[in-house]
């Protein structure tokens, strides 16, 4: 354990990050810490560049300019497929529209990314995770026989199976009625709670923004907001 004068080790570390896309900055300098297990909120208006964010710091695209660093790795040497190396196992993602393989079950779907990894026992772990969110009884159902929150649950199983570091979320109740996107939410926090995970979520739902530790948000490319609820 850290003693009280020592600082929390930082999960992710973003400085002077920068984004363009042709002509068009999308972020324009983000500095960013946030340490182990905290839970972030990312709010900011429509096109503000959250996802872009979320996307660089999860490891899914490169920044322009800057450096991050997760999980104490220096994204900066990393391609593609470096990217996709240091993302393996440390850093889960739940992505608004679910991403999930049409022609895999549910089960499929879980199981096949660990198999990936070189787990032994995929198919019993991916079937306990889909069991602790609440659908052992649709481990063979494909995506198209699943409803929009059954098919975000898997997302959400597949995304935490291998036991990541950090969980990012970009809208993961998007598309949910309200009684489902709550299920969904308690699901993600009740992970950050028992493994101590490192949860970054956006959202434009102040009631959820406010059940994390801090709340930041973007205007424009900027941080313009970083405060505790
Ligand atoms: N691949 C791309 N090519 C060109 N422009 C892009 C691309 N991806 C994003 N943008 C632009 O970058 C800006 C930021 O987009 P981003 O998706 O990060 O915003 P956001 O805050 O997540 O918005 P929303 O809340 O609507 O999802 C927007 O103006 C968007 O049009």
């Amino acid at each position: 354990m850290h003693g009280s004068s020592s600082p929390l080790p930082i999960a992710v570390e973003a400085r002077n990050v920068t984004l363009s896309l042709g002509t068009t900055e999308i972020l324009k300098g983000i500095d960013l810490s946030i340490a182990q297990g905290e839970s972030l909120a990312i709010l900011g208006p429509s096109g503000s560049g959250k996802s872009s964010l979320m996307a660089i710091l999860s490891g899914l695209e490169r920044a322009s300019g800057g450096e991050v660093r997760v999980a104490g790795i220096d994204y900066g040497p990393l391609d593609e497929d470096g990217l996709a190396w240091a993302r393996r196992g440390r850093v889960g993602i739940v992505l608004q529209s679910f991403h999930l393989l049409p022609t895999m079950t549910a089960l499929e779907n879980v199981a096949v990314p660990l198999e990936i990894a070189g787990l032994a026992d995929a198919f019993a772990r991916a079937a306990a995770e889909l069991e602790a969110v609440g659908l052992g009884h649709r481990l063979d159902h494909y995506p198209a026989q699943l409803s929009g929150g059954e098919q975000q649950r898997v997302a959400i199983a597949r995304a935490v199976a291998p036991g990541p570091d950090i969980i990012f979320a970009d809208e993961p109740t998007g598309n949910l009625d309200g009684g489902t996107s709550g299920t969904i939410v308690d699901l993600l926090f009740a992970r950050h709670a028992a493994n101590r995970t490192t949860l970054v979520i956006i959202t434009h739902d102040p009631a959820l923004a406010e059940r994390c530790d801090r709340i930041i948000e973007i205007r424009d490319g900027r941080i313009v907001a970083d405060r505790r609820p």
